[in-house]
Order: C-alpha cells, then structure tokens, then sequence
C-alpha cells in the first residue's frame, strides 16, 4: 500500500493573539499634552477598568468553579479530548493555516509486515511520483532543481508547483532523520502542499492521475532467499503489444473484448457474488507464443505479472502466503504446469521425472505443493483478496493436466496458440521486414518462433533492408525450415513404425512358441 498521510500543520504564534486591555486603554486616553494630564488620564481610564473586572471575576469565579469541578468530575475525559482535537483545534488551525499536506515516503529501506511476518517491500509510489516530478520539472521552466538538505550526490530532487483543474499545488523533496529502535536513518519523501478546499480533488484524480499515468509495470518471481519465500521484482519492460502478437485476428479480437469485459466489469462481478478474477488457458506447442500472449495481456491492461516458481515453494501454506502478497490489478502466471509439479497427487508416478528446472537434490527439498493447495490457490477463500486478478496456466500438453484445474470457472478461457497461419505470417512480417499484406505464406507447419529467427536471418543477410531481397531470402529459409521440418517429423515417425514392429515381432514370436520362452524365463532364473 502506497504509505500515504495526512497532516495539517499550522504556524500558530501565541503573540499574535495577546490583548493587554490596560495598555488599551491607556493609550486610546493620551490626549493631553502634559505628563501630568497624561498620567491622571491614565488612572482615570485603568481604575475602573480594574475594579470592573475583579468584581466580575470574583463573581463569575463563584459561579465557573463549580461548574468546571463537576465537568472534571463527570464529564468522559476522552469525548472531551475528541472533540477539541477534530473539532476545535482542526477549526481553528483550518482558519490560521488551511493548506494541508500529504507526504509520499521513500519506503526502499522500510520494512513492511503482513500476518506471517517480515515481507518484502513492493510499494514503487515514491518513484512513480518521482518519475511524475522529474517530467514537470522538464516541462515547466520555472521548476527548481535542488537538491533536498542531506541527499545523496547526484540525486537530484525538484521542488515544483504543479496545477490541476484550477487547483494549485506545490511538490516539495525533503529528507528528515528518523530514529527507530535506537538507530538514526534518513526518510526522504515527496510533500504534496495543496489548500483544504482541495482535498478530494487531490485524493480522488491528483494522485490516481500521477500514479496511473506514471506507473512502471512490476514483474515479480517468488525466490528463496535466507530460507524465506518472498516475491523479488524488476520493472516490466516488454515490448510486446496485441498489434506485434502473431495470430488469428478474430481470436486476438475475442481475447482483447474478453480481458476489456473483464477490467470494466467489477460491478458485475459483485452483484453475481462472484470474486473478481479470471483465469486463462494457454496451450500450445513450444514457441507458438504463450509467453508473449502473457506479456500482451499485462501491457494492454497495465498489470503487474507474478510469474510463480511452483519448484521453490515448498507447501501449500507457503503458495497462500505468496498469493496473500500479490496486489490487485496483476496477473498471476504459473508457466509450463504440466512440467512443474506431479499434480495427479500420485508422487509414486513421478520417480525418474523430475521437474524442468529442478535444482534441489533432497527430497526435503522437493515442493509438496498438491493438486488441492494449487485449487485453493486458483479458486480458494483466500483467492478473492484484492480482486482484480487474472490467473494464467501455460501448457504443452493441456490433456496431461488434472480436468479439475482447468474446469471453466476455474480456466475460463482456453486459447489454443499454434503454428503461424497466413494472418499471423503477415503479421511477423510486418514487425520484421515491415512489409505489408505479403501473399506468400508457409505450407509447412512452422511455430511463429520458427518464422520470426527466418525473419531475423532474411533481414541479416539481405544487409540493406531492400524488401525484395529480403524475401527472396525469407522463402528460401522458410523452404529450408519446412523441409528440416519434415525430414525431422519423417525420421521420428520411422523411429516409432520400428520400434513398433519390433515390439509386434517380439509379442508373436512368444505367442508362437510359448514353451521356447518359458525356457528362457528358466534359464534367466538359474543364472540369478
Ligand atoms: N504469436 C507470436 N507472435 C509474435 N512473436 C512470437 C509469437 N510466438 C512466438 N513468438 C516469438 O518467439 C519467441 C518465443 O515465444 P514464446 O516464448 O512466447 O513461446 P512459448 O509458446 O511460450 O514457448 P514455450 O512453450 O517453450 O515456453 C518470442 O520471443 C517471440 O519473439
């Protein structure tokens, strides 16, 4: 959560409102011009001033007295406390100060806590305000640069006034020493000065225009470090868009009107009672584009990815902790499932398969994480904190995976990713050699992955870039390509044909001399 306060500061100078009424007085009388018509004057005015206010004061001590002994005695001391802070005391600042401020703390060396402790620090607020400060520094001339007192070299911090919707507003750096626990650090934060008036203004569009506008998409991976299972983050930064993804256009179209259903429905989601999350199905061979459909979707809908590494979380326990940290607005990726984890729940099955990137040699080290813990993780209780989820599985095989997991409901939708078609050659085409509604397309069952490095190669060897010549080395890589493909496809499938007829050699030369076997058998069992 962005570490956002209030405060309301107030120079409030106690002599500003001292009245001494004697000198008042004294002064209003001087009229004569002698010291002694003035001093005569002066006790004219003053004594019956004087006597005036001890006789009501003793009067009015009789009366108050009373009154405030009960009050102490009876009155609830913190309904009266309550009231002088928020009602009185917020009055009375509002009229001799009514500027508020709001300060966006640099939060890199805080520590945050959630229910199972020490967690990892994800609040990027302070940079993105400070990204949002250093391009109205840019724009505005009369913007200061400087650097705020106790700094670091070369950090250069602005202080910059800012207006919105007829609102002005003043952004200033400051760094201010902190003490915690004995020891002293420095808190640098961003101070937003802005007048009462413009409270909501600033709260509901201000700072929802800043942060959104300047927001860095954060891709997470949950690591081990020190024995703790925390989520580690670099910015996002991927290219890709649905424009440069390779593939059927209606299909994108259904996906786009999908994900756009999705974001712009939340009050859907709450009348139906359904928690506001949506899962994806992405299956498909190697490099028919599963991971670059996931970073398509992140950057179209301006979410975050938690890309999960099943192999290093250790429990179910440990998978809820991780997915309690996740944020809204993201989208939660568990890659290649099928290698993962054994989640038929038969770990018996699994001996001699391990997991793809399995760098653990014990079994301690092994994930326990089970069919049911990866469910709950989907579709649990705990799964509908923070809404605004979207849950994506890529797989190679989608018929390896338990029918539970992927249900509707669960995967709502199941995208097939496959080999480039005509529309999605066009498009490769178009991102690679920038050339438009080419015609010639392969017959060959390519991956876009397979195009786009012929692609890559026709564009290297064409070395000028001249389109005819490029293609003239596109078709003839892509000829290459399919008949690599082919010879590969052809030797695989004698391969198996072989194996097969050996196999069916094999069952009827025993089915055809069964005793000659049997033999055998013996024999084999006396050398043992
Ligand atoms: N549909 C596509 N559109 C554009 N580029 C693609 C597409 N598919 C693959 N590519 C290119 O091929 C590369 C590999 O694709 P990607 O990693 O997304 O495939 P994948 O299906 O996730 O593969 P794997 O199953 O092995 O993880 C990408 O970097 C991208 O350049």
């Amino acid at each position: 959560m962005p570490s956002v306060g209030f405060s309301s500061s107030c120079n409030f100078k106690g002599d500003h409102f001292f009245f001494d009424p004697a000198i008042y007085t004294v002064h209003r009388t001087v009229t004569a011009a002698d010291d002694h018509t003035m001093a005569e004057a002066s006790k004219a005015a003053v004594v019956p001033w004087r006597q005036w206010a001890f006789a009501n004061f003793t009067s009015l001590w009789f009366v108050l007295a009373p009154l405030a002994s009960l009050l102490a005695a009876y009155a609830p001391r913190r309904l009266f406390q309550t009231y002088f802070n928020l009602f009185l005391r917020r009055r009375v600042l509002n009229v001799v100060d009514p500027y508020a401020t709001i300060d966006i703390s640099d939060t890199s060396s805080d520590v945050r806590y959630s229910r199972y402790g020490r967690v990892s620090d994800t609040d990027t607020t302070y940079e993105e305000v400070k990204a949002y400060l250093s391009e109205a520094c840019l724009q505005q001339e009369d913007a200061r640069e400087l650097r705020a007192e106790g700094a670091k070299d070369g950090d250069a911090l602005v202080d910059v006034a800012d207006e919105f919707r007829g609102a002005s507003l003043w952004w200033s750096s400051v760094v201010e020493d902190d003490v915690r626990d004995g020891f002293k650090e420095k808190r640098r934060f961003h101070r937003l000065t802005f007048h009462l008036r413009h409270r909501r203004l600033v709260v509901d569009e201000y700072l929802p225009h800043i942060l959104f506008t300047n927001r860095r998409r954060t891709l997470y991976t949950n690591s081990k470090s020190r024995g703790r299972l925390a989520w580690s983050y670099i910015d996002f930064d991927h290219p890709t868009t649905f424009d440069t993804l390779a593939m059927d256009r209606a299909k994108k179209k259904d996906i786009m009107d999908d994900l756009d259903a999705f974001r712009n429905n939340k009050e859907f989601y709450r009348r139906t009672g359904k928690p506001w999350k949506r899962g994806y199905l992405l299956y498909g061979p190697p490099g028919t584009g599963k991971s670059t459909m996931v970073a398509a979707m992140a950057n179209y809908l301006d979410y975050d990815i938690y890309d999960v590494e099943l192999t290093v979380v250790k429990s179910n326990t440990d998978l809820r902790k991780l997915l309690i940290e996740t944020t809204s607005k993201s989208i939660v990726v568990i890659e290649d499932i099928d290698c993962t984890l054994d989640l038929t729940g038969d770990r018996s099955k699994q001996q001699g398969r391990r997991p793809k990137n399995d760098r653990y040699d014990d079994d301690k080290d092994r994930s326990m994480v089970t069919l049911s813990g990866l469910l709950n993780f989907i579709d649990g209780l705990w799964s509908a904190c923070g809404g605004e989820r979207i849950v994506v599985f890529t797989t190679n095989h989608a018929d390896k995976l338990d029918p539970a997991l992927i249900r509707r409901g669960r995967m709502d939708m199941h995208i097939e990713m496959s080999y480039c078609g005509f529309k999605a050659f066009q498009t490769l085409a178009k991102n690679y050699l920038d050339i438009d509604g080419h015609e010639s397309c392969s017959e060959a069952k390519l991956t876009p992955a397979d195009v786009a490095e012929c692609l890559m190669k026709a564009k290297r060897a064409a070395g000028s870039g001249e389109p005819s010549t490029c293609m003239q080395v596109l078709i003839r890589e892509l000829e290459k390509r399919a008949e690599e493909k082919a010879k590969a496809e052809a030797e695989a499938e004698a391969k198996a044909r072989a194996e097969a007829e050996a196999a069916m050699a094999e069952a009827d030369a025993t089915e055809m001399d069964p005793d000659n076997s049997r033999e055998d058998r013996q024999d084999d069992a006396r050398t043992f």
